[in-house]
């Protein structure tokens, strides 16, 4: 066991001790109706311990039936004698993932967890908290309820209710910063970083940690501190340490989160509790907390946040229109893994199976960009296993320069240029090559995947497997099943995604997929309000004070103008005639004159050097717009920040309608867990297929309508037929959705 400080508190409380009845009455239970099962387990050990162990898988949350479970078990141990002591643990080794998320979203029942806290911290009797696997939000609130609290070494701790739209309001803004200090507190607040064992040792969260068995090193010190004094362990009584720089440090946090909340208001509210918690006492400081809950909790960015965070979980539950679904399909076994191509992507993936502890074979065409790539791999290996505190995993790649090398792997990522020439020889050449039974999967953005499953022996094992930049870091895959794609090659490309902490999405073959397909009709409206009068500033502006954290055109001068350049060029749309339907050639124009973005210094915006970071606003490419206009018969006129909202936004929502219709993604959620994770979508707006709901399906259909009728000749602002039915069959909540697309004469 190691032996953390003891944080100094006042010594000032008034230890009352509470009876078993007044506990309960003072929470407001009454359990003599029976209504609440029991989903916590009283037992007595070493003779005077209480203990209770909170019994809700898979993460114990705090729902009504627990809380009430609760206060009653501690109602028993404080009523009898016997017991001295109490520890608080929670079942199959996790302490408590928090309240029950699940309950915000109806009437909330059941005692509150607030009074249940601060009854628990008035006991007479000292309570331990034995803190396994996690204690997150209402359970860290439940820890710090506690007199003592001893977690095991591999426990992670933390307030991640920020991340939800709300602030811990059991209590936890205004104990933890008594407890911890303002920065700290203000830190894991603010940002709902979870910390490791050794952290909170370190920051005076817990008091001790141990490697061994919790429960006993609990109940040890559930023992030793038996009858002695409460006095400085109840946290509420401590005063909170304020640091003569505290005012500053209030301020700074303000802007910080400001200027990184992209419009989020939960984060905003947590500075101001802490704050409370700085400059009022205790009871005064709850109730600070308690109106600034009020507020988050209702607010639609809470209801966004929660619905992104169940839609990340509930994309693991993938089913495809053949009938393949996650339940009844199983991955095969991989332990060895060949990237194809160690460009920008391949390297990236490299660095992600090494690390999820696969075996990889790196194979690039030449010994020059070999080499090259092995440099670039193990830096970003060694970097990675510095913050980890782990050893690289260097030892994990063979590199080669012949595609034989990749024989006997049961893998295959190709990653080679976006050029489908290119793609079917590499396939053609894998399907030769590799053992019987080898996936092959493919890293492309958007090509048809079925095409490349045609040039193998065996299609049923190809699936798209779609990273996104940079490879090992974003969370983000789209794993893309052909109409020949077997459930196993979908199971294991999700499962491969799980072990290298991804979250996958499994989604239909088309052009571009789910995320780069509705990224088009975004891009073409941003063209087309330049055209009639826009400047690349007004339209990122507008797309920045919504939450994205780059504007279309700065993010277009990050990536590079060239790579969709060459995407149009090779799709042949550069040189085409477009006579029925509007086709902006500005982007065309701009690379063809040398303009790729920040590696040339100029792209939509002027930068001091090539590779430069900062974006001006270049009057060169203010006259050019003004040119352009003049020669196509553009009058520029005013546009405002609505209009570019409603035509960017509502022509990719319009567009989701129609994978959801077309049955690319199984549901809105699919959608929006891509957008959020691989297209920085604020995450606070939920997705865009739930703010389309939170926006009214009604009004989108209105606008998109109406901008369609302006603008005849831009196919993608006609309102898809799903909009359609979903307004006629009355505007059905997001998660009905999929009833009106399997049976469109659906009245719900
Ligand atoms: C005015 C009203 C006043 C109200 C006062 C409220 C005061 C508060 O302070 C409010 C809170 O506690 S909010 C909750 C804070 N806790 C969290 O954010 C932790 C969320 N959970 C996790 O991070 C991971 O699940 C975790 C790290 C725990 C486990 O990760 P795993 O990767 O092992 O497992 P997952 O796949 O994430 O989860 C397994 C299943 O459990 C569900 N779940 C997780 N946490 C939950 C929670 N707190 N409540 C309800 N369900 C929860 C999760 O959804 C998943 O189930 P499925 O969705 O069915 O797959
Ligand atoms: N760059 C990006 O942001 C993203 C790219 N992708 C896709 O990933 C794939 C690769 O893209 P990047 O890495 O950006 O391209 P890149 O041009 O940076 O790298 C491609 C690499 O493949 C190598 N290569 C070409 N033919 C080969 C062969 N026959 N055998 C072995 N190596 C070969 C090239 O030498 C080059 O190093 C493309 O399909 C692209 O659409 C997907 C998601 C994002």
């Amino acid at each position: 066991m190691i032996f953390g400080r003891y944080p100094s508190r006042d010594k000032q409380d008034k230890a009352i001790a509470v009876s078993a009845k007044k506990f309960r009455s003072a929470v407001g239970s009454d359990t003599s109706n029976g209504l609440f099962g029991n989903m916590a387990l009283y037992s007595r050990v070493s003779g005077s311990v209480g203990l209770i162990t909170l019994q809700n898988p898979p993460v114990n949350a705090l729902s009504a039936v627990v809380r009430q479970s609760l206060i009653d078990l501690m109602d028993r141990a404080l009523s009898e004698p016997e017991v001295k002591s109490v520890v608080i643990c929670g079942q199959n080794g996790k302490f408590c993932g928090g309240a029950d998320i699940k309950e915000f979203r109806s009437d909330m029942t059941g005692p509150p967890l607030v009074p249940m806290i601060d009854r628990l911290e008035l006991s007479s009797k000292p309570v331990v908290a034995a803190i396994e696997g996690v204690a997150l939000g209402g359970g860290l609130e439940l820890a710090l309820g506690c007199h003592y609290r001893v977690a095991h070494s591999k426990t992670r701790l933390g307030l991640p209710e920020v991340t939800l739209g709300l602030l811990p309001g059991a209590g936890g803004t205004q104990r933890l910063p008594r407890l911890v200090g303002i920065p700290a507190a203000l830190e894991l607040i603010t940002t709902g970083r979870h910390v490791t064992a050794a952290e909170a040792l370190q920051l005076g969260l817990v008091d001790f940690v141990t490697d061994h068995n919790t429960i006993e090193a609990a109940v040890k010190l559930a023992l030793s501190v038996a009858g002695k004094s409460l006095d400085s362990r109840r946290i509420s009584t401590c005063k909170c340490p304020r640091p003569p720089y505290a005012d500053a440090l209030f301020e700074e946090a303000m802007q910080r989160v400001r200027r990184s909340a992209r419009g989020a208001i939960a984060p905003v509210a947590c500075v101001q509790a802490v704050h409370a918690a700085a400059t009022l006492p205790f009871a005064r400081g709850m109730e600070q907390e308690k109106q600034l809950m009020a507020t988050l909790f209702t607010s639609g960015q809470a209801r966004a946040l929660q619905y992104q965070f169940f839609a990340q979980r509930a994309v693991s539950r993938w089913s495809t229109p053949s009938g393949a679904r996650w339940d009844t399909s199983k991955p095969r076994p991989v332990h060895k893994v060949a990237v194809i191509g160690l460009g920008t992507m391949g390297r990236g993936i490299t660095v992600a199976l090494a690390q999820a502890g696969l075996s990889v074979v790196a194979v690039e065409t030449h010994e020059k960009q070999l080499m090259e790539a092995k440099r670039v791999v193990s830096g970003m290996l060694e970097r990675g296993a510095k913050r980890l505190g782990a050893p690289p995993a260097l030892d994990k790649i063979n590199y080669s320069c012949e595609i034989q090398a990749v024989a006997d792997v049961d893998l295959v990522i190709e990653a080679v240029f976006e050029d489908m020439v290119v793609k079917k020889t590499v396939f053609r050449q894998l399907s030769a090559i590799c053992k019987p039974g080898t996936f092959l999967f493919t890293n492309t953005s958007g090509l048809d995947i079925d095409e490349l499953a045609a040039q193998t022996r065996n299609p049923e094992l190809v699936v798209g497997m779609h990273f996104f930049a940079p490879a090992h870091v974003m969370k983000l895959l789209e794993v893309v099943y052909g109409r020949r794609s077997s459930s196993q090659a979908v199971a294991t490309a999700m499962k491969i995604g799980k072990n290298m902490d991804k979250i996958s999405v499994a989604v239909g073959n088309c052009s571009g997929f789910v995320g780069n397909r509705m990224l088009r009709p975004y891009l073409d409206q941003a063209f087309f309000l330049l055209e009639e009068g826009a400047t690349p500033e007004l339209v990122d502006q507008a797309l920045e004070e919504f939450g994205f954290a780059m504007g279309v055109f700065r993010m277009s001068d990050l990536s590079g103008l060239d790579i969709g350049w060459k995407v149009r060029k090779a799709k042949e749309m550069v040189s085409k005639t477009h006579q029925d339907c509007r086709y902006s050639p500005l982007g065309d124009l701009l690379c063809e004159r040398g303009r790729f973005g920040q590696k040339t210094g100029r792209g939509w915006y002027q930068y001091d050097k090539p590779g430069g970071r900062v974006a001006k606003p270049d009057p060169w490419l203010h006259s050019f717009l003004e040119k352009y206009r003049a020669q196509r018969g553009f009058v520029a006129r005013r546009i405002d920040h609505q209009e570019v909202l409603e035509r960017c936004l509502y022509a990719l929502i319009n567009e989701g309608f129609r994978i959801l219709e077309d049955r690319i993604a199984s549901g809105p959620e699919d959608i929006d867990v891509i957008y959020v994770l691989g297209y920085s979508w604020p995450r606070h707006r939920g997705g865009p297929m739930f703010y389309a709901q939170m926006v009214g399906l009604s009004r989108i259909l209105e606008k998109l309508e109406y901008y369609h009728q302006l603008h005849l000749d831009i196919p993608s602002l006609q309102p898809c037929s799903l909009l359609r039915k979903l307004v006629a069959n009355g505007r059905p909540p997001i998660h009905k959705w999929v009833e009106v697309i399997k049976n469109p004469h659906s009245h719900l």
